[in-house]
């Protein structure tokens, strides 16, 4: 397997406060890799950092190989990595059709369309028809999301994530807040990314649902990187020990 992001040293300061302090690991193609840690761990530092939106102090991302400098969001999304954050920032009065193309609206092709900057809402609507139907969702595109779940709005934006065709979707704690049900559906879809070659970095609180859907985890502690374990090696004790900062030993 080949990596598709490896940082190497990653250090990030905020004044006195050190966030991230010589992290170094890889995400692997077409895994889902959880990033997990208690609160002030450093994780949200990190996934700003891949995904352009705040600077590393020092070190080094690289991207498919290459050391890249990922000064603003659309850096990291030309790389083909795209974040959904915990607000979500839906606009609650608009369909998912819009908020799918929000800030990305498709213009009419005629000249006057060009002209006038006209948005073209069927165009848009199909495609986020098609989107939602290689998603698997059942989500009526003209629908306006404030009628919608809590769970079916974090699908419509983790839908708007895959508008530009990500091949990395970072996700912070997609399930916070959603009842078992809705969890249940989001790691679903979580899944169904993850089968169509997207890889999947997950933060997230909820570790019954980081070993339902992650493959590895790298865990964070105090800013420093504990580890980054195959689930499949480690049982959730073992995990939050390393999450309160206790490196794995040979007797674990
Ligand atoms: N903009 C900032 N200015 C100053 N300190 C910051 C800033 N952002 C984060 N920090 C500090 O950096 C450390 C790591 O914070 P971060 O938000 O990355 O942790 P986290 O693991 O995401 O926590 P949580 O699970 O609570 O969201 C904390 O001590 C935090 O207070």
């Amino acid at each position: 397997m080949s990596d598709v992001i490896r940082l190497e040293n990653i250090s990030k300061q905020f004044g006195q406060i050190q966030a991230l302090e010589d992290v170094s690991f890889a995400i692997e193609e077409n895994e889902v890799l959880a990033l997990v840690g208690d609160n002030g761990a450093g994780k949200s530092t990190l996934i700003k950092i891949i995904s352009g939106v705040l600077q590393q102090t020092s070190g080094t991302v690289y991207v498919r190989g290459e050391p890249v400098e990922l000064s603003d969001y659309n850096d990291a999304e030309e790389r083909g990595i795209e974040t959904v954050y915990q607000d979500l920032a839906i606009a609650p009065h608009r369909t998912v059709a819009e908020n799918i193309f929000l800030g990305n609206e498709l213009l009419s092709s005629g000249p006057l369309g060009k002209f006038f900057n006209f948005v073209d809402d069927d165009r848009m609507e199909s495609e986020a028809r098609e989107l939602l139907a290689r998603l698997e969702l059942d989500l009526d595109p003209r629908s306006e999301v404030r009628n919608f779940s809590g769970g079916e709005q974090q699908s419509v934006a983790i839908a708007r994530a895959l508008q530009s065709d990500p091949n990395i979707v970072i996700l912070d704690e997609p399930t916070s807040a959603l009842s078992l049900d809705a969890t249940q559906r989001v790691l679903d879809l979580i899944k169904r990314l993850n089968d169509q070659d997207v890889t999947i970095v997950l933060i997230s609180h909820n570790l019954e649902a980081v070993f339902d859907v992650a493959d590895r985890a790298a865990i964070l502690s105090s800013g420093r990187l504990v580890g980054v374990e195959d689930l499949t090696d480690v049982t959730e004790d073992e995990l939050v020990g390393m999450m309160m900062g206790r490196a794995r030993t040979a007797a674990d």
